[in-house]
This record gives C-alpha cells, sequence and structure tokens, in this order.
C-alpha cells in the first residue's frame, strides 16, 4: 500500500465473514426463501401452483455450493499476496508496535492496523442450552434445514434469517427483549413495520427470555407487559448483536487508550487511535459495522498507516446507508435523528405500483433541514428500499434540495412516484421561503 511494505497478519480461516457466514450466505438463503413465499403466494394474482413442497437439503446445497464459489474468489485474491507478505496466526500486542504472532514469531511494525472484524455473542443465560445454539458461523455448514428454531434479537441478522427460515418452512418465533425491529428508528415506522411482520411471522418483542434444555432441543419461555408464554424448538439462532473481536489482541500491551467497553479510542476520519502508529478499521471498531463501510475503512487505515506519521490525513465518510434483506426490505439513509428536522411521509398501502405488485405495505419519511431545504435523511419499510434507499443516499449525499429533488422526472407507474408524494408532503413541512412557488406537476396518477 503506497510503497509500504506490509504484512498480513490472518488468526483464523480466510476468506471474510461476508462471504463464510454473513452477507452471501444470508443472501442466498433468503433468495431460495424469495422463491418459496412467490410460489405459495401466486394465487393472488389467480395463479395457482401444486402443493408446496420444500426440499431444505437441496436449499442447503445451493445455499452452500454458492457460498462456496464466492468465499473461493476471495482466497484467489488472498493467494495472489506473496506468501512473503502473509503470516498466519493470531496476533497479540506485545509492546507498542510489537506483536506476537502464534506460539513463535515477533513482529516489529511502524506502524499497526486492527481490522479483526466481529463475533457473535451468545448471551450467557443460554449456557444451560449450549448445544442447542445456533449462529451465523453455524447455520450455513448444516446439511438440512432445520424443524424449528427461536430467533434471539429482531435486528437486520435475527429479521433476515428468521423470516427466511419461516417461508422455507421452519418453525420460527422471533424475540427481542427491545421494542425495535430491523434498526428502525422512527417511532411511526418502526410501530408499523412490527405489524407488517407480525402478520406473517411468530414475533415477540419486549420480552425476557429463559431457556431451560429438553432431551432434544429446548423450551423457552418468554414474559413482556403484555404477553408471557413457553414453546419448544430444537434450535436458538443468537442474532444479539456481534462483538468486536479483541480481546485475543492484548490492546493493554498497545499504548492506546481503550473506552468502556475496551475498544480503542480512534478519529473516525482517520482511524487512528489517539497520537499512536495503531489504526482501527471494520467491524471490530464498533461503527458502521457494514460491509461497504468497512472496506472503506480499510482503505483509510492503510493509506495513514502507510503514511504515519507526518502523513495521516482526515478522509472524508460516505453518507450512512444501512439496508436489511427483509420482505419488505429496510432502508436507513443519512440523519434521521436531528431535532429541528421536518419529515415528509408516504404510506405504500395506496401507491399505485405497489398495489400492482401486491406489495403494498409499508412507509417512507424523508427528512429535511428546513434552515436550507436540504434533503437530510431517510427511513423506510417498504418495497424495493434497497434501491429506493440507494437512489435517497445519493441525493442527501450530493446535498441536493427538496425542491432540486421534485424538479427530477418521475417514471409512471413506478415505485418512486412514492418518493415523490413524500417529498412534496416534506415541501409542504418547509418554510414558505423554500416551499412557495413549487409547482406541483402531475403527469398521470398514481404515486
Ligand atoms: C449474517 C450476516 C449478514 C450480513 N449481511 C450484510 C449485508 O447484507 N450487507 C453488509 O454491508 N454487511 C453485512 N454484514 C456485515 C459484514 O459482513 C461485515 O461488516 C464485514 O464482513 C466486516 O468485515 P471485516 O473485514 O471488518 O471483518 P472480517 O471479515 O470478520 O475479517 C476479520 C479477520 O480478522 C481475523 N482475525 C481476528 N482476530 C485476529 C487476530 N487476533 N489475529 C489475526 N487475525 C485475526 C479473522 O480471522 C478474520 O479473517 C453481515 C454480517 C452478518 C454476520
Ligand atoms: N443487511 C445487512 O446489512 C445486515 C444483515 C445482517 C447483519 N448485519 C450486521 O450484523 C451485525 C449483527 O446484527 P444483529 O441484528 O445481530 O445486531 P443488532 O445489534 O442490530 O440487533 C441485536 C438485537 O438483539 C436484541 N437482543 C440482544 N440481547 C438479547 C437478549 N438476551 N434477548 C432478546 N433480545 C436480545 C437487541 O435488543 C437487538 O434488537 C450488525 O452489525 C449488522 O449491521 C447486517
Amino acid at each position: 500500500a503506497d510503497g509500504a511494505q506490509v504484512l498480513l497478519i490472518e488468526g483464523g480461516e480466510p476468506g471474510t465473514t461476508c462471504a463464510r457466514s454473513g452477507c452471501m450466505p444470508s443472501k442466498l438463503l433468503i433468495a431460495a426463501a424469495t422463491a418459496a413465499h412467490c410460489a405459495g403466494t401466486s394465487s393472488v394474482f389467480g395463479i395457482q401452483t401444486a402443493p408446496l413442497r420444500i426440499d431444505g437439503r437441496a436449499v442447503m446445497t445451493r445455499v452452500r455450493a454458492e457460498r462456496d464459489r464466492f468465499v473461493r474468489s476471495v482466497l484467489q485474491s488472498y493467494q495472489r499476496i506473496p506468501e512473503s507478505q502473509r503470516l498466519v496466526g493470531t496476533a497479540q500486542f506485545i509492546a507498542p508496535g510489537r506483536l506476537q504472532v502464534g506460539d513463535g514469531v515477533q513482529v516489529t511494525a511502524k506502524a499497526i492496523v486492527i481490522a479483526t472484524g466481529a463475533y457473535s455473542a451468545v448471551p450467557a443465560m443460554f449456557d444451560a442450552v449450549a448445544d442447542c445454539v445456533l449462529t451465523h458461523e453455524t447455520l450455513f455448514e448444516r446439511v438440512m434445514l432445520p424443524g424449528s428454531v427461536a430467533v434471539v434479537g429482531a435486528g437486520p441478522l435475527g429479521l433476515e434469517l428468521g423470516q427466511a427460515l419461516h417461508r422455507l418452512g421452519v418453525r420460527t418465533a422471533i424475540f427481542d427483549r427491545g421494542d425495535r425491529i430491523g434498526g428502525l428508528i422512527s417511532d411511526d415506522l418502526n410501530a408499523s413495520a412490527a405489524r407488517i411482520y407480525a402478520a406473517s411471522l411468530n414475533l415477540r418483542l419486549g420480552v425476557e427470555l429463559q431457556a431451560e434444555p429438553l432431551a432434544a432441543g429446548l423450551r423457552l419461555h418468554w414474559q413482556g407487559p403484555q404477553q408471557r408464554g413457553s414453546a419448544d424448538f430444537e434450535h436458538l439462532l443468537i442474532a444479539a448483536g456481534r462483538r468486536p473481536k479483541l480481546q485475543p489482541l492484548a490492546l493493554h500491551n498497545a499504548g492506546i487508550a481503550l473506552d468502556a467497553h475496551g475498544v480503542p479510542v480512534y478519529d473516525r476520519a482517520t482511524l487512528r487511535c489517539g497520537d499512536s502508529a495503531v489504526f482501527i478499521a471494520g467491524d471490530c471498531n464498533h461503527d458502521r459495522p457494514l460491509l461497504h463501510e468497512a472496506a472503506d475503512e480499510g482503505t483509510i487505515a492503510g493509506r495513514n498507516a502507510a503514511a504515519c506519521p507526518s502523513g495521516v490525513q482526515a478522509h472524508p465518510r460516505r453518507v450512512p446507508l444501512a439496508i436489511t434483506f427483509s420482505d419488505p426490505q429496510i432502508a436507513i439513509v443519512g440523519d434521521v435523528v436531528t431535532p429541528g428536522h421536518v419529515a415528509g411521509r408516504v404510506d405504500f398501502a395506496d401507491q399505485g405500483r405497489a398495489r400492482v405488485m401486491n406489495a403494498n405495505r409499508g412507509g417512507l419519511k424523508l427528512y429535511g433541514d428546513p434552515a436550507d431545504g436540504r434533503l437530510a435523511g431517510a427511513e423506510m419499510v417498504g418495497p424495493a428500499a434497497e434501491h429506493l434507499g440507494h437512489l435517497l443516499a445519493w441525493a442527501v449525499q450530493q446535498r441536493q434540495s427538496v425542491r432540486s429533488l421534485l424538479d427530477m422526472p418521475f417514471y409512471h407507474p413506478t415505485l418512486e412516484e412514492g418518493v415523490r408524494t413524500a417529498l412534496r408532503d416534506l415541501c409542504a413541512q418547509m418554510p414558505p421561503s423554500i416551499s412557495s412557488g413549487y409547482v406541483q406537476r402531475v403527469f398521470g396518477a398514481g404515486g
């Protein structure tokens, strides 16, 4: 990188979390689940299919075969790194700027980048049923789909995998001790999402759990302000958050400050830990644990490590964008929390194209800054949120105003017309100096 001599130290299975047990196998499972769901719900269009039969072994065979292809492709890039620049073993600091790798080799470096990822945290309360616990690291290794699964956590991971398993015929229930779903922030969209998902999933929010082992499987008890119950399951799928994988690094020897959770204190524009020559990138810094952010951070940390100490630079970061690939999808874009920002909305229940597709569920909320008329952020649960989320993120990053976005073309009949409805509503919430004079140009129905 940038002329520096580099050594890559890998302590586990190379091939990345994304390809091995994260983004790619989860999307492969979701693709199978979507195929089953479409076949099972086609009667709404007047199309009858023979009784649906899901071959769990064939589903898992395809998931693993395609997953292995993605892993192989990562490994090919890894193997293109000259052998002299790769070291296998778990790294730990023994002094600032000095690492021990595995049992033997010691490495001294002018700068060190920590990019050790994260791991699924299995709460200690499930120790008694440890034999029944699945995580994203073990689920995709299975040859068959499980018979029944209780999913702990309704964040992006629990919602994606829980819904996919349900659609593939696995008896599934999703539990969360909080009341949020898929990372949604606004109360009204979150409540609407919870209603939508609860209509098809056994979704239990705001409950505390207790698990007891059975001869085969486990019994799960749940209790919350409005509900209590128990049921037996073969497995628990833990989707209760991922923690930075920092423990093996012995960071107390690294000469850097740590926060209350043991994560290095660092600057998110440079990824540098204090004034040290240590940089931290990806899931292990617990900031934006997503693939495109981890890749950006790797580049920034690598460049700055090569230039350290005199040439360390602050790098601009992209507008936040997070997508959950559940159905309906969830997208969160930019700034959705600043007090004083105004919001415009659309409900997809009556949106033309969404009704055509029988996907008329959910809503979109756009946030704008009344001081300058700029689109600041968006939150959505609804059809094609992965695509609309991108459009909105690009608009936010380009600092587009709501008025300038309303001047863009909107084809008919499209889901984008729903975005226009929300933009119009947002424009109406802006002060007259920004909203007045806007002429609604309506070509055709829908939207
Ligand atoms: C089920 C699931 C679905 C996901 N879906 C998406 C998605 O759809 N879109 C998205 O953007 N993100 C998704 N993510 C998140 C995404 O996978 C991660 O943000 C990304 O893979 C993080 O990359 P990383 O390089 O930080 O970590 P990793 O890929 O985990 O790499 C860390 C590496 O460090 C090695 N290591 C750890 N400790 C040491 C040590 N002490 N010494 C030496 N080596 C060490 C590990 O072996 C590993 O190879 C998903 C995650 C999960 C779990
Ligand atoms: N599409 C995507 O980009 C995607 C998909 C899956 C995962 N991921 C990434 O993977 C990481 C992990 O995802 P996640 O959904 O596990 O994390 P999360 O922290 O977003 O959600 C975890 C959920 O588990 C709940 N929880 C924690 N302990 C619990 C307990 N004991 N009982 C009941 N509920 C409990 C929490 O209240 C929370 O809602 C995230 O960083 C996410 O960004 C991304």
